[in-house]
């Protein structure tokens, strides 16, 4: 149906600057950057060797989504930018004099494609010029037609002349046969072929011309041998690789039809670069029949194609995010700019799983850790110096860009006031000097210039997440704010990636549940458009097989969140215990390596190995039984266990060679085995620091200051409230004290664990009858909160709580203070936690904190908390408040003391403690509540 000839277009008669025209053809998405740059000049000194600074320059940078260019130095940075922009449009093969925006683009259209057919394109350096040398040696009655998808694809303006037509063509490139056909019927040069699928030009190629073609052949000798990946239409029928056989004189989208079942490149449809956008690789597909029949007919028009029901390749269309339908080769291969040759390059299953696994945030995460198997997507940021792999930002970078969605907007909100609440420590005004080492009380008014601690501003960032066509589909607004800008764009982004990774993990999540999670961390979305956004994720990832050991062991979980957490059988550990094992905050260096093994002859293939693999232990960076088993060694050990497999196609993107993969990978009796050596312990910034500044370390002295209690008060009951891996009570073990009961609460196993192991070693080597086990009857861990009661530990002679309570939210705090004076009643408590107004001692002065953050040259001024998992960090005077209005309210009594400084010197002790008793003399009946689990036991009867 022929409707009259292309529509009218308005004709703008004033020329466009080169930037303008860049603006029109990409909006948004061209990104210009200006930097200054600084070329030395001759200064007129002979002989002096120091440079003398010129003028400013400016050179710029402009990102388009295919390719950026870099201009030349200008003295200003207007002249920068439209220089870049004239690079770009000369790039694209378009000049500005005739501006194509401001011209019929239809009269633009067949201007190009008379162009693309002339004498002088066929020997141009274009890529496209490739492609129509080698069409001069198909044979037959192919003998010099270029099919219209190739034209579509690799000539930018012309894509471009067709997407100003109808837009359509970017999500469908189908769309741009009809409009080029029409373009090539409006030529006078160029002919179509019948099939309507290609052109040819009319009158042959002057013979002075062919001859230096023949003069230039390609250096391809004899044939080349690639390996492609087969994307079946059905994603019930797995991905496999193929070898396409190309012969010197062969047009390759020839091959690469027949591949496909068709007798030439006519009706092949290439879609966009796969990837990296510097590689050739591409999806190349067959256009529908149906379709081709409308379009031969002139019944397919320029605005909407419609395909047959059912053949859309999702997993074709979810990689180049254009529609691609029926079977689909992935292959790398095709032209550069500048050479006649031909470039390709293998892909591998491994690569075609790993673009699959780049298109989500745990993916991206695991891929720049180089650690498919191992490495997790983070839950927390807790510093820029643990954060090992692509930072959060740069993956939701990734991430948009691979979604084709535009680039994040991160806006930076500045908080002056919010340092109070922020910030527990700065209520009271502190002076630092220039060495930072002494500090004096100054009032909230000082004038002096000096900089009071939490007077900073901080900040919080919120992060929008935009659709192609600029529609707002996610938005993030923490409240939480950060004294650096870099940790508020980081933390805000994590949270994105995160809610993500969830959606991600559970694509059949329901709206409502989405939403909760979106609410925690502060997400809001649009769900219409959302959904829409990531409809084909949904069939293209639950199509993910597992390996599984039975069928319920399958796990449709793309990101594989976690998955790999059950451990198989027993975990072998060897070597001594060197007594140095990680914990919360610790980072650790680790050489894994990990083997799928199978009960058949094959045995054992090793799929994934690292060296010197750090990660930080506690923000769920790697798999949980990775993480939990190293918690268990000491560094120097080495350990063997064994793992559920995790979906195939992990392991086929995590495996070199998938040929000695896949002929093993029965579903049934695969498990992996990963051996692993822990080389280092990196303590949390806290220890570090307590251990650099403090002789004997600020741990031991408060455990000294708590054994010292102990034994003045001859207490017999003891509780250790958050005892962690059991400090405190394996002290009690080696000295004598009138304890005959101990126990230990915690809500961390991990540590209960550790706790237990130290505990019963040091009570076997005590049985001999050392002067403390002849006294201690029974030793008891539970576990349990804190926060909770539980009637066995009612009315013990004294309850510790050791640097306990600011790893809790500040409400649980107070919970706490009121719990244990309420209802445990202990004759006895004493609490330790840091003293916020110490940090600035801390901080100021140790060198590991300068090389923990290097760019930040504040500290003496602004401190932040001790360790990543605090809280709050409370100043005396905040302690003070809390302990004392908590003893009145309980009848105790309170008095301050601490360890690490003195209590008469600014700004006290580093470590506060308050030391409450109990004023009555009344223990009263309690009801039985059992809420803690025994986790371990020893019992001095049962052991003879
Ligand atoms: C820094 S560690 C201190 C451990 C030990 N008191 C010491 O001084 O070595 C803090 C401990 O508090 C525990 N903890 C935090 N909140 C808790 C709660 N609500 N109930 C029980 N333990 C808790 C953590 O699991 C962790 O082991
Ligand atoms: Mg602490």
């Amino acid at each position: 149906m022929e409707t009259g000839g292309p529509p009218a277009v308005v004709v703008k008669k004033v020329p466009l600057t080169p930037k303008a025209i860049i603006h029109k053809m990409f909006g948004e998405k061209a990104c210009y950057k200006v930097e200054e740059v600084h070329e030395p000049t001759h200064n007129g000194c002979p002989g002096l060797a120091l440079p003398q600074k010129g003028p400013s320059l400016y050179r710029c940078c402009l990102q388009l989504p295919e390719f950026s260019v870099v201009s030349e130095t200008f003295k200003r940075k207007k002249d920068a930018e439209q220089s870049a922009a004239e690079m770009a449009l000369e790039k694209l093969g378009i000049n500005p004099a005739a501006d194509p925006a401001a011209q019929d683009p239809w009269d633009a259209l067949v201007g190009r494609l008379s162009y693309l057919f002339s004498n002088e394109f066929l020997s141009s350096l274009h890529p496209l010029s490739c492609h129509f040398r080698a069409a001069l040696q198909r044979v037959g009655h192919l003998s010099c037609l270029v099919p219209i998808s190739v034209l579509a694809v690799y000539d930018a303006k012309l894509s471009s002349l067709c997407k100003t037509i109808n837009p359509k063509v970017e999500s469908d490139p189908l769309l741009i046969m009809p409009l080029v056909l029409k373009a090539a019927q409006r030529s006078g040069s160029v002919s179509t072929h019948e099939d309507q699928l290609s052109l040819r030009r009319k009158n042959p190629y002057p013979p002075e011309i062919m001859q230096t073609l023949v003069n230039q052949q390609s250096s391809l000798a004899g044939s080349i041998w690639i390996s492609a990946i087969l994307i079946p239409c059905s994603v019930e029928k797995t991905a496999i690789s193929l070898m396409l056989k190309i012969a010197l004189n062969d047009y390759y989208p020839d091959v690469i039809a027949q591949k496909l079942g068709l007798s030439d490149a006519s009706t092949v449809l290439v879609s966009r670069t796969v990837g990296k956008a510097s590689s050739e690789m591409r999806l190349y597909f067959c256009a529908p029949k149906s379709c081709l029949g409308d379009l031969s007919s002139g019944l397919l028009d320029s605005t909407e194609s419609v395909y047959p029901k059912g053949s859309l390749n999702k997993r074709g269309s979810y990689l180049s995010g254009q529609l691609v339908y029926g079977d689909a080769i992935l292959a790398s291969i095709g032209y550069k700019w500048k050479s006649s040759d031909l470039v390709y390059e293998d892909v591998s299953l491994r690569t075609y799983y790993r673009l699959l696994l780049s298109k989500t945030p745990c993916g991206l995460y695991k891929l720049s850790r180089d650690a498919v198997l191992a490495a997790e997507l983070p839950g927390a940021f807790t510093s820029r110096t643990n954060w090992r792999g692509s930072f959060p930002r740069d993956l939701l970078c990734t991430f948009c860009r691979q979604h084709r969605l535009s680039e994040p907007v991160f806006s930076i909100v500045s908080n002056p006031l919010e340092s109070l609440t922020e910030f527990p420590g700065s209520q009271k005004k502190l002076k630092v000097t220039e060495s930072g080492n002494q500090v004096i009380n100054k009032g909230a008014n000082d004038s002096s210039g000096s900089v009071p601690i939490g007077s900073r501003e901080t900040f919080s960032c919120e992060v929008k997440i935009f659709s192609r066509c600029q529609d707002l589909i996610i938005e993030c607004s923490p409240k939480q704010s950060f004294k650096k800008q870099n940790d508020a764009f980081q933390n805000a982004s994590l949270r994105v990636l995160s809610w993500l990774n969830k959606y991600f993990k559970k694509l059949d999540m329901d709206l409502e549940e989405l939403t909760s999670c979106g609410d925690i961390l502060d997400i809001q979305f649009d769900s219409q458009l959302f959904i829409k956004e990531f409809s084909l994720a949904v069939s293209v990832y639950t199509h993910w097989q597992s390996i599984g050991v039975q069928a319920e062991d399958r796990v449709l979980d793309p990101a594989c969140v976690n998955q790999l957490g059950d451990t198989v059988g027993s975990i072998d550990i060897k070597g001594p215990d060197s007594g140095v094992s990680p914990s919360n905050g610790s980072l650790v260096s680790v050489v894994y390596s990990i083997c799928l093994v199978t009960g058949g002859e094959h045995g054992k293939e090793l799929i994934e190995s690292t060296e010197d693999f750090e990660f930080e232990i506690g923000s769920g960076s790697v798999i949980s039984c990775l993480e939990s088993v190293v918690t268990q060694m000491s560094v120097g050990q080495s350990a063997r266990f064994y793992m559920k497999s995790p979906p195939q196609d992990l392991i086929l993107a995590s495996a070199r060679d998938s040929s000695l993969i896949l002929p093993v990978l029965t579903p049934g009796g695969c498990s992996l085995e990963c051996t692993i050596t822990l080389l280092q312990v990196t303590e949390p910034l806290e220890d570090r620091m307590e251990q650099a500044l403090f002789s004997p370390p600020l741990s031991k002295q408060r455990v000294d200051y708590a054994v010292q209690h102990i034994k003045e008060s001859c207490a017999s009951s003891l509780v250790d409230f958050g005892c962690g891996s059991g400090s405190l009570l394996e002290s009690l073990l080696e000295c004598p004290t009138s304890l005959e009961k101990i126990v230990g609460v915690d809500l961390s196993q991990k540590s209960l664990a550790r706790a237990a192991k130290i505990l019963h070693s040091k009570l076997s080597t005590n049985s001999n009858a050392t002067a403390s086990s002849t006294v201690v009857k029974s030793v008891l861990l539970y576990d349990g909160s804190i926060t909770i009661f539980d009637s066995r530990l009612y009315g013990f002679d004294i309850g510790t709580c050791l640097e306990v309570i600011e790893h809790m939210e500040e409400d649980q705090a107070h919970l706490f203070g009121d719990i244990v004076l309420s209802n445990f009643c202990p004759r006895i408590l004493i609490v330790s936690t840091p003293n916020y107004e110490y940090n600035v001692i801390l901080q100021g002065s140790t060198p590991q904190i300068l090389e923990e953050d290097p760019d930040d040259n504040n500290h003496s001024q602004s401190c932040k908390f001790r360790n990543h998992d605090h809280k709050f960090e409370w100043t005396r005077e905040q302690f003070g408040r809390w302990a004392s209005d908590l003893a009145a309210r309980h009848n105790y009594s309170v008095e301050f003391s601490g360890v690490g400084g003195a209590a008469d010197k600014e700004p006290g002790f580093a470590s506060q403690i308050a030391l409450f008793r109990r004023v009555d003399e009344c223990p009263k009946n309690v009801d039985v509540t059992l809420k803690y689990s025994v986790i371990w036991e020893w019992n001095s009867t049962s052991q003879f």
